[in-house]
């Protein structure tokens, strides 16, 4: 009964009390949404931005992760678009472009689209992302695209070099995610696309051109937004209604002016860490119905740790489906192969063969080195699975809506808490219940305080009380004897298991070593604030080469690091990349 009635209590807070066909939509797009999506009513999000945005006026939306704000600017760019007469046809080329910053997300949203638009055939949807076959996305833009969803970088490539990519009657653009597409630093290549199509404010800095005279309505959105996205919102916003937040959270006009440019934003960044610390101390929106801890867990116990919290909840949970964060793309690997091949048996005496795969659970890892092809299947898998893991890079963190995701970990701490508020957003969306953990050094332990700033706090998980639940060779450990985690005997136990499993494996020992040097790069890549919690200096390197299950002495592990290093730093001179900030290439971190 209380359950039922916290349910009602979330949901009242979720939906507005009115109808798509009350805020102005068309009856056949809320047939659509009805229909197609199984969306009966409008989010609050929802309510408030569609008639907004159909008046035409700029809009800057901030609102949780997971309440609704894809429908909430397609549905009423549709909305226009289905009533233009004479109809539109694909020779009018694009009216509507949509910039996300991640390629999964772009087929997210493509793929909602796709779902809305289907009694409306003579709109076309389309999409352009790298990792894609240019000449076919050229084919697909010649042939005329309305409402085009892109990633900046290929966007801009087709702008520059697909002369029959028409976008005279160019009227939207919308920034999903925009802050995301700034720090992942296509500041450069917004302000490209902005000129190109003549978007840029008149009255801001550059000049307005004369591309087009379509009247232009442009729209940016997030669940964090920053100074860096108050300075888009300047040059690419007139007027805007601001949606989720106060007008004086957005500076003056001149800390606008300021910088020259969303480029020399992101110099800035790097030379004065400070100034992006300082910009984003103001309350971010979580779920309210997520529940959020944190697991103090000493260095070398922390794989054993995580394979243990994996075990529980997936012995717990029949439908547990669960994300995994990590900082780098090595990592990831390491620990799919890992998972997907480490056998051992807790109930038979060690001697005995009697073994069995650790965790039975289907296993998908995600991030920016794998095949385009991969990364689309395991996407597209994910989202289907009832019972699965997903161990990712921040590749997963920004607005993939993979349905009945119940918990996320943060094995790897996401540094900036707007990643840490993104990631936690990939559960508890639109009212459902979500849990998060995320794993923290002793060292670490300030974090929790950067996080408070921001209105954050989190919990206690009673990590001894879940390991304590396991039996070790038929018997349960005696609870009080163990006071701490790295001596509990069954961390030891599955500690020595993994060693003896990766010392034997030459496959899992390469992966876990490479794994291990770009960790301990990542980890040196925390930026202002942050590098005084996130200190390598702090750690014992032969513990972090525990936590990959290495019995190696670091020092032959800092040769090949040290190795990796010199090289890195040598691709970047000849890159000419010294001075830019592009945290993902270097460390792996995609
Ligand atoms: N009116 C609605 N009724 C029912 N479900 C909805 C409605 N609007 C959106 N949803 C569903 O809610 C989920 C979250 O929506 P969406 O991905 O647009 O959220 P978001 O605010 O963009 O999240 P993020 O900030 O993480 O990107 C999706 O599964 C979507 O299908």
């Amino acid at each position: 009964m209380i359950k039922m009635s916290k349910k009602n209590e979330t949901v009242k807070e979720i939906f507005a009390s009115c109808s798509f066909s009350s805020l102005g939509l068309h009856s056949t797009l809320c047939d659509q949404l009805r229909e197609r999506l199984g969306f009966e009513a409008p989010t609050k999000v929802q309510a408030q931005a569609i008639p907004v945005i159909l008046s035409g006026r700029h809009v800057l939306v901030n609102a949780a992760t997971g309440t609704g704000k894809t429908v909430a600017y397609l549905a009423p760019i549709i909305n226009h678009l289905q009533s233009y007469s004479p109809r539109i046809d694909r020779s009018s080329g694009t009216f509507a472009l949509v910039l996300v910053p991640t390629r999964e997300l772009c087929l997210q949203v493509y793929e909602i689209l796709h779902k809305l638009l289907h009694r409306f055939h003579w709109i076309v949807p389309g999409y352009v992302m790298g990792g894609e076959n240019r000449s076919k996305e050229k084919a697909r833009l010649r042939k005329g695209i309305s409402i085009l969803v892109a990633t900046p970088g290929r966007l801009l490539d087709h702008l520059k070099h697909t002369s029959s990519f028409l976008h005279t009657n160019l009227r939207w653009i919308i920034f999903d995610e925009a802050d995301r597409i700034l720090e992942l630093g296509f500041g450069k290549e917004i302000e490209e696309i902005l000129d190109i199509l003549g978007s840029r404010n008149i009255g801001s800095i550059g000049e307005g051109n004369e591309v087009s005279n379509v009247k232009r309505q442009n729209l940016l959105l997030s669940a964090t937004l920053n100074e860096k996205v108050n300075h888009l919102a300047k040059i690419s916003l007139e007027t805007p209604v601001l949606i989720g937040l106060d007008e004086k959270k957005l500076p003056e006009d001149k800390s606008h002016v300021r910088f020259g440019s969303l480029e020399s934003d992101v110099k800035e960044e790097v030379e004065h860490p400070s100034t992006t610390m300082r910009s984003t101390t103001e309350d971010f929106k979580l779920p309210a119905q997520l529940v959020q801890r944190y697991v103090k867990v000493p260095c070398g116990s922390r794989l054993a740790v995580l394979l243990s919290i994996l075990k529980h909840l997936f012995d717990t949970e029949v439908s547990q489906k669960l994300v995994v964060f990590f900082s780098t793309c090595d990592a990831v690997d390491f620990h799919y192969s890992l998972l997907s091949e480490f056998q051992w048996s807790p109930h038979s005496q060690p001697d005995m063969e009697l073994k069995q795969l650790f965790l039975r659970c289907k296993t998908f890892r995600l991030h920016g080195n794998m095949k385009q092809e991969d990364r689309r299947t395991t996407f597209g898998a994910f989202k289907t699975e009832k019972k699965a893991l997903l161990l990712s890079t921040d590749v997963a963190a920004r607005g993939l809506d993979f349905p009945k995701v119940k918990c996320i970990i943060q094995y790897d701490s996401a540094g900036e808490a707007t990643e840490y508020v993104h990631r936690v957003g990939r559960t508890a969306r639109l009212g459902e219940r979500g849990d998060s953990l995320l794993f923290l050094q002793p060292v670490e332990m300030d974090y929790l305080q950067d996080l408070e700033k921001h209105g954050v706090s989190l919990t206690e998980y009673p990590l001894l009380k879940v390991l304590d639940s396991f039996s070790l060779y038929g018997q349960k450990p005696r609870v009080k004897k163990f006071l701490t985690t790295e001596s509990h005997p069954w961390i030891l136990s599955l500690q020595n298991a993994l060693e003896s499993f990766i010392i034997h494996e030459s496959k899992m020992k390469k992966l876990a070593k490479d794994a291990f040097c770009s960790w301990v790069r990542a980890y040196t890549a925390h930026r202002g604030e942050l590098k005084r919690i996130f200190t390598l200096k702090k750690l014992h390197l032969g513990h972090v080469a525990k936590s990959f299950a290495l019995k190696e002495q670091p020092s032959l592990v800092g040769k090949s690091f040290q190795k990796q290093s010199k090289k890195r730093k040598r691709d970047q001179r000849q890159k000419g990349q010294s001075g830019k900030w592009k945290f993902p290439s270097k460390t792996n971190a995609k």
